[in-house]
């Protein structure tokens, strides 16, 4: 039996964030968020590279630009998108995520789903650094072992 390792080990893994400015006053602590763990695991600054996008729809056309640039290990998608009063909250979210798994199986590096979805702002700030955690942490945590995973394969 063989049984591959999982590891946290950073250093020389280069990393995408692409991150959408709608609601930036979640998205930015989703963004440090990301980063700072990343730098805990010994990824170097010079080593991610962060492109904004206007909202969460525009994630998966970037993401996918970045993963074939062949420039990045890896790739974090983070945004917020808060429910209105409308059915728009609901395609946002499916093709948001659709198109974002799309880019991680069909392309050549893993993408990290980083989007909040929520029915409020409060939701989202919890979600944010808050008593929710980081979702922007937790998706670096989660590249970074991918990243190492499928160096074994
Ligand atoms: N309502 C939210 C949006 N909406 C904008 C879309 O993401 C997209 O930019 C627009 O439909 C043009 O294609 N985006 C978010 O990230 N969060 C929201 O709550
Ligand atoms: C998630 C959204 O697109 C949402 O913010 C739009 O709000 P509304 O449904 O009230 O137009």
């Amino acid at each position: 039996m063989q049984i591959l390792t999982h590891s946290r080990f950073g250093n020389g893994v280069r990393v995408g964030i692409v991150v959408a400015q709608f609601n930036e006053i979640v998205t930015e602590k989703l963004q440090q968020g990301a980063v700072s763990q990343l730098e805990k695991y010994g990824v170097a600054d010079a080593d991610i590279t962060v492109a904004s996008v206007p909202g969460a729809l525009e994630l998966p056309r970037i993401a996918q630009k970045l993963a074939d640039s062949g420039k990045v290990d890896g790739i974090i998608a983070l945004g917020a998108v808060i429910r209105g009063e409308t059915s728009h909250y609901d395609y946002v979210c499916a093709e948001t995520a659709s198109g974002l798994a799309r880019v991680s199986l069909d392309g050549p590096v893993p993408v990290m789903f980083g989007v909040l979805t929520t029915d409020n702002l409060d939701q989202a700030i919890s979600r944010a650094g808050g008593k929710g955690g980081n979702k922007g942490a937790d998706c670096a945590d989660g590249l970074i072992e991918m990243i190492n995973l499928e160096k074994q394969l």
